[in-house]
This record gives C-alpha cells, structure tokens and sequence, in this order.
C-alpha cells in the first residue's frame, strides 16, 4: 500500500438523509470497452464500439493503440445516436511509447500485441505499475518466441522488440496472481502464427469470469477458443490462428461501477434502477444480485434493467469473492455498516491491485471507528459505529466509492482525492449526488 497520502483534495461525502430513490445511468464496461479496442485493433476490417466507456482507463488503452499505427476515431455511431468510436486496424507500428497509468488491462494486454508491431514498444506507467505483477505475460512471451527488454524483477518498465509476427503455441503460465495474464495471451493469440495454448499452472485462478469475458468477446469477432467450459482440459485455453472480424459492438454498462449505487439503495432501504442491466453477461458485477440481496436487498431485472430495493436492514455475509474480486472494496463497505458479522475471502490477489486493498480497507474502516482485521486472504469485517473522518483513496478508485457508501449512512466522512474515480468513472461524483438529489 501507498503512504498515507496528504489530505489535500477533501470531498465531504453526502450523507443521506432518507432513503434514495433513482434511476441511474451507468456509463459502459472498463473491461468490455478495453478488450474491445484491442480486438478491433487486430482484427482485418474496421469496426464500431457504441457506448464505450471514456474514462482514465480506455482512453489511455485507446491512446496506447494510437501509438502503435492504430486509427481511433471518436465521434458518433453509424446511425447518428449516441458516443461510438470506429476502429481502422492496420499494420501495428513501432518504435511506440506506451503509457499504462495503473491500468491492468494496458499494461497486461498490450504487451503481446506489440510483439506484431515492427518495431520496438516501450510500456511504463505511473509508480504502482511498476509493482504490479506482470512476470506472467512477460515469461510466456519469451517462451512463445518473443524478445523483451526488462529489469528482470518481471514488471515495468520494459520493451517489446516487435517483428511483425510471433510463432506463438502452448505455454504455460501461473495467473494466481492476475486473470488478465491469460486474458492477455488469448486476446492476442488468433494473430500469432500457430495461435496459442494457455495452460494455468497455479494453484488458484482469479476472476474467473473476467477469462470468461475474454473468450466470449474473441468468438464474437470470429476466433476460434477450446476452453474448459467446452469440453477442453481443465485450466487450458486454446486459440486457433486466424482472422478477426470487425464487428459493431455495444458496450453495456459497468456493473462493477453499478455497484455504489446499489449499495446506496441497500444502505438507506431505498430503491435505485439500473437501466439496460444485460440479461446475460460475463460482467463480475452481475454477482451483485446475489450477494446484495442476501445482504438484505432484493432486485428485479426486467427488459428496462435491474430494479434493486433495500430493506432497510442490512446483513453481514461469508462469501468467496475469488471470482468477482473487483467487488470486495463495495462489499466490505456495505459489510461495516451490517447488524451482524462479515467473512471476506478468496481475494489474496488484492493486495496487487491499484493498491493493497486489503490493508487499505482495514486501516481507513477502523480510522473510522471500524473493527477490521486481514486474514490470510481476505477480511474479517465487525460492524461497530462509525464516526466521520478522513477517507483515503490510495490512488484507488473503488477505495473511493467505498468511502462515499459508508458516508451515506456516517457524518462526516471526507474523501480523500475522489477524483481517483477518473480511472473508470469519471462522472462519480456527479452521478452520485444527482441519485441523492432524487431522494
Ligand atoms: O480482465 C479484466 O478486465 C479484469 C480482471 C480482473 O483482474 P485480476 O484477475 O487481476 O483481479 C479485475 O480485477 C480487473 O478489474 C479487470
Ligand atoms: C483491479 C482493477 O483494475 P485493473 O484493470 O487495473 O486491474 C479494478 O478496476 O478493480
């Protein structure tokens, strides 16, 4: 975790004064919008994205391809409705300078597809980055045919010296600490000479459906992916060489970034409406159905979207979030503020995130008066009151949203740099005092 940073930028989170009661848009999918750059990016004609989500995040992977020869263009869709970006693939160029910021999915995407690029690709990014693991993507590079100049500690910075092609096959690969190693390796893999085999050689595997999101996305532009769900080996994916499609894709909305706004009906017992909540998705965020209500709310999901209520109690819960990691810091804060005891686990991972977020979420939950205690992978949270204070963010997004949950129900709390929210949010604090301003 990050030094306690210098509260400079307090933002007085809003507390509620009844229940809320609001229909909120949530901007488009950080992880649809992204593996949706890069497979437009590779692919063999133009295509459209409708919908994208314009944050930190997309617009540094957007700028990133950019970078690397790809034309990006933004304006709007093909019908004249709504934000649509329209991808022109051609040859992937380098030399090229790619800037990652703290995003997971540029710093782990992008380096094999700058292995097509002919020429070299150098990748840094802010000082998190350079923490945050990525050995995985670079030693199977290297053994899938790659050349790669780094300093050795297997994370950024580094260069990929791009050929044009890459002989790509099987490789073994140990993503227990991060998804997107594999997620990484078959986004790209229908462009390497004899695609790719992915075999995961740790002993547990995060964000399950994150993978699951990758493959979905590489059918729809026409790859061709065995997987275990279809009949494959357990923990192998296998890619087969060839072309992609351009494609004209809507990006849904980010349920993961739906996921304070749902809290906030949990927490006030009030109600807040999710438009075009997908009926079927891969999206993390679809487990909060589940695990909110069993927390106290209920939900309905109807053709418009998801209607989800509070009751006005909120309960604690035991869950494993290894699948759906990205959710922990929204869950722990709901947790603090339950009428019984919480059990977080299976997310060891986090502490590799935008920040160690499980000491983050322990240290700023019990400054508030919380009792929080790590456990080996995960979080013992013991609802006690809370009194207001300062919240700090860590340069972490979801630490953000959490803090203006558990300001929702405590006086007081001040966020540190909310603005944090840019990687994947921008319009957080709007979007969020607007819903309280329905109430
Ligand atoms: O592939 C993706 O889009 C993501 C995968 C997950 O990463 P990890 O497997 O590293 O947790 C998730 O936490 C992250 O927010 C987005
Ligand atoms: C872990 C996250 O992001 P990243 O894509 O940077 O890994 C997240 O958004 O919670």
């Amino acid at each position: 975790m990050a030094p306690t940073p210098a509260p400079t930028a307090l933002w007085p989170a809003p507390h509620a004064s009844g229940a809320v009661d609001a229909t909120v848009h949530v901007p488009g999918s950080k992880s649809v919008t992204n593996r949706a750059l890069v497979l437009a990016a590779l692919a063999s004609e133009p295509g459209w994205l409708r919908r994208p989500l314009r944050s930190r995040d997309t617009l540094l992977m957007a700028d990133a391809l950019r970078a690397m020869g790809i034309e990006i263009e933004e304006g709007v869709g093909p019908d004249g409705t709504g934000e649509a970006w329209r991808v022109l693939p051609t040859g992937l160029r380098g030399p090229a300078t790619v800037d990652v910021g703290n995003a997971g999915t540029v710093m782990r995407f992008l380096p094999p597809v700058a292995t097509l690029a002919d020429g070299p690709v150098h990748f840094d990014g802010d000082p998190r980055s350079h923490e945050r693991p990525l050995h995985g993507v670079i030693d199977a590079l290297r053994a899938l045919g790659a050349r790669i100049d780094d300093d050795g500690r297997g994370a950024l910075p580094l260069t990929v010296h791009g050929v044009g092609a890459l002989d790509g096959g099987p490789v073994e690969v140990d993503a227990s600490s991060s998804s997107q190693f594999v997620s990484a390796l078959l986004l790209s893999g229908p462009r390497f000479n004899q695609g790719v085999e992915v075999r995961h050689t740790g002993s547990t595997l995060p964000s399950l459906p994150h993978i699951q999101m990758t493959v979905d996305m590489l059918r729809t532009v026409g790859a061709q992916v065995d997987t275990p769900e279809s009949g494959g080996e357990p923990g192998v994916w296998r890619v087969t060489p060839g072309a992609l499609l351009g494609r004209d894709l809507t990006v849904e909305p980010d349920l993961s970034n739906a996921q304070p706004f749902l809290a906030a009906a949990l927490v006030t017992g009030g109600r807040v409406v999710v438009p075009d909540w997908p009926a079927r998705t891969t999206q993390p965020g679809d487990r909060l159905r589940e695990i909110f209500t069993e927390m106290g709310g209920s939900c309905e999901l109807t053709d418009y979207g998801l209607e989800f209520t509070g009751s006005g109690a909120v309960h604690g819960i035991d869950v494993d979030l290894g699948d759906v990691g990205e959710l922990t810091p929204g869950i722990a804060a709901v947790a603090a503020l339950a009428d019984s005891p919480s059990t977080l686990r299976g997310v060891a991972h986090l502490r590799l995130h935008e920040t160690d977020r499980l000491a983050a979420l322990t240290k700023e939950i019990n400054e508030l008066g919380g009792d929080v205690t790590e456990t080996a992978d995960g979080l013992h949270i013991r609802p006690r009151p809370l009194h207001g204070g300062v919240f700090h963010t860590y340069e972490d997004h979801r630490m953000a949203t959490a803090g203006a949950i558990i300001g929702l129900a405590v006086e007081g709390v001040r966020i540190e740099n909310v603005a944090t929210t840019a990687k994947t949010l921008p319009d957080f604090p709007d979007l969020w005092t607007a819903m309280l301003g329905a109430a």
